[in-house]
């Protein structure tokens, strides 16, 4: 008998084929993310469970007896309770390295993006506000030649070092929970505390996972420290920086602008102050959203998923279920 498994989001038909060779599987066949109630419903009887953002908590895994993986179609993992599926003995996969560059790629656009202030001055030429005259006004910042700050040196950190140092001949900082002392020889980079990192880049991105130790970060003490020119970009999870305070920080001048794909709550509430300031570029977290490394992602995913049920090893296990 096949092993049997739940598909709770949307995937290619070629990875849903891969599935279909090994595994009797049910998906969730609507656009629509999966009702929580529904999910709770479908893994009753399964083996394993592709997904991605789902919390994986208590609730579920009592809902699910059979359960031996879950596999998220992304890197990050934050909802995963790691504790109770180590518990539970459920395994954990996601999806590394098949994104950096997409993810890189994504945060250079963001650079870009708010240093010269292109979705603004887009909306201005539609809206038929360019005239001749002095076009001081629609001045932006350097990007190449400036100091870029990388918090969280991990596989996209990296990935982010190669442009900016290659491609834009900028001085990189980084800090990590562990200093990398390779990387910074292979790649010429320089570790720095964070509060010495967050007064001297120009460029400031954030690339850590979401994890207790990450959670608010990035506050008002940190916006404080910024020079007043920096722009800040965060391509990790919303709730890593306050948001009330990046708010204060960009409506008051104390930065210069932002560049945000991620959001505390998501899809963003239509009522976030930070998307009335045209210094804050506002994306609806599409890192990776390219349809190579989607198919790239889902397929991964769904490797991980057949080799878990399948009572093999899978591959990319999470750092703290091994
Ligand atoms: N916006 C988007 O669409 C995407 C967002 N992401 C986010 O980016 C994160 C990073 O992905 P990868 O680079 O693949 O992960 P990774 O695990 O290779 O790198 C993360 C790095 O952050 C460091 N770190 C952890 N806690 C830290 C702390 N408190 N202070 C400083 N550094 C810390 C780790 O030591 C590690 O080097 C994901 O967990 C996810 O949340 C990932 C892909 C797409
Ligand atoms: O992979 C992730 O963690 C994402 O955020 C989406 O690619």
């Amino acid at each position: 008998m096949k092993p049997k498994v739940y598909i709770a989001r949307s995937i290619p038909k070629q990875v849903e084929a891969y599935i279909a060779e090994h595994c009797d599987y049910e998906k969730w066949e609507e656009e629509s993310a999966i009702p929580r109630e529904k999910l709770l419903e479908a893994v009753r009887d399964v083996d394993g469970l592709l997904t991605s953002g789902t919390a994986i908590d208590q609730e579920l895994l009592d809902q699910a007896p059979r359960l031996k993986a879950v596999c998220n179609a992304s890197v990050g993992y934050n909802n995963f309770d790691l504790a109770a599926m180590k518990e539970k003995k459920v395994m954990g996969t996601n999806t590394p390295s098949v994104l950096d560059d997409t993810v890189a790629d994504l945060v250079f656009g963001l650079m870009l993006a708010a240093a010269r202030r292109i979705p603004e001055l887009d909306r201005f030429v539609k809206e038929g506000k360019w005239e001749k005259g002095d076009d001081s006004p629609l001045f932006g910042l350097d990007v190449h030649h400036t100091t870029l700050g990388i918090i969280g040196m991990g596989r996209i950190g990296e990935a982010i070092v190669k442009r900016g140092k290659f491609g834009f001949g900028m001085n990189v900082l980084y800090n990590n929970r562990r200093r990398k002392p390779q990387v910074e020889q292979e790649l010429g980079i320089t570790y720095a505390e964070l509060d010495d990192l967050l007064k001297q880049s120009d460029f400031i991105v954030l690339m850590t996972p979401l994890t207790p130790q990450t959670e608010n970060l990035i506050g008002r003490d940190q916006f404080k420290l910024m020079k007043n020119t920096a722009v800040f970009i965060n391509a990790s999870r919303g709730q890593t920086v306050d948001e009330d305070a990046l708010y204060e920080a960009l409506s008051e001048g104390q930065i210069y602008a932002a560049g945000l794909d991620v959001f505390r709550d998501e899809p963003v509430n239509p009522a976030n102050r930070l998307l009335t300031l045209p210094n804050a570029v506002t994306l609806p977290h599409i890192g990776s959203a390219t349809a190579k490394t989607r198919l790239d992602m889902a397929m991964c995913a769904a490797k991980n998923l057949v080799d878990a049920v399948s009572g093999r090893t899978p591959a990319n296990l999470v750092e703290e279920l091994k």
